[in-house]
């Protein structure tokens, strides 16, 4: 099995778990579900936008701890008062290290919040809404395109924005009327294998209509200028910035540097 199987796997027995635990009307009665949902798209399509989706992960199954002891609130503020266009915060427990703890305290700050985690279930979505995300994931490597239509409607229906995740050209087909954002993974979730070329080709793929967003394993100025100049609106990374000592301070001068540069 790899380790997206893995993963899933394990992700469909804690959402059977939970689900006996909360009905969805205790999830809707949570105060986090009535409140408003920031729009990624507008904040994404801002002319001054930085694009920068930044994440919050503490660690992966590909890279094991990057900070165990990583400080959210100090973290997601910084992102936020540097430029951030959107946070991204992992939720999965066993191997991101995440919480919904961690989700409820981004929330705090002013910009969008993207709940990272791996969807399998409409329940999640409810989830989402109810710790307050504005955003979720749908990763087509593990859902069918009809299971992702049926996601993206309902998460649309909740007032909620979808990043529909790709990653390889047979999985454009999962694309829908209701995926309006497109998020192009550039880590092969099955090998970890990291190739920027690759989903540079496979953007050229989307309908013009998509708003682009380029996933993982970024680390220079030039990267963001190489997927700007196809297109690309988005720009999510995280690894890059949690690893540095510092990583308000390595958020604030990457900031800097790609102002600077356009
Ligand atoms: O840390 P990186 O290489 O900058 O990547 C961030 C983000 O793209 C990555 O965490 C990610 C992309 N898709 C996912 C799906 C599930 C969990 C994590 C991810």
């Amino acid at each position: 099995m790899n380790i997206l199987d893995t993963i899933v796997a394990h992700k469909k027995i804690e959402v059977t778990d939970r689900k006996a635990q909360a009905s969805v009307k205790q999830l809707e009665a949570k105060p986090a579900f009535a409140l408003p949902v920031r729009s990624l798209s507008d904040s994404l399509l801002k002319p001054d936008s930085t694009g920068i989706i930044a994440e919050f992960k503490r660690k992966s199954p590909s890279k094991g701890f990057i900070k165990q002891d990583a400080n959210v609130t100090q973290i997601t503020s910084a992102y936020t008062r540097c430029g951030a266009a959107c946070l991204s915060v992992l939720t999965d427990e066993n191997f991101f290290g995440g919480s919904d703890a961690d989700l409820i305290e981004a929330r705090t700050n002013d910009i969008p919040v993207l709940r990272k985690d791996f969807i399998v279930d409409e329940y999640q979505i409810s989830e989402a809404k109810s710790i307050g995300a504005d955003v979720v994931l749908l990763i087509a490597a593990c859902l069918t395109p009809a299971e992702v239509k049926h996601l993206a409607e309902f998460a649309t229906s909740l007032g909620l924005q979808a990043i529909l995740e790709l990653h390889a050209e047979e999985e454009l087909e999962h694309i829908c009327d209701a995926t309006k954002i497109v998020g192009i993974n550039n880590r092969d979730l099955k090998t970890f294998n990291v190739d920027i070329e690759r989903s540079l080709r496979m953007a050229e793929q989307l309908p013009a209509d998509k708003i682009k967003i380029a996933e993982s394993g970024i680390d220079k100025i030039e990267d963001i200028l190489l997927f700007k100049q196809n297109g690309f609106k988005g720009f999510l990374i995280g690894e890059y910035f949690m690893k540095q000592p510092d990583t308000p301070a390595a958020f604030q001068s990457f900031v800097e540097q790609l102002k600077a540069a356009e």
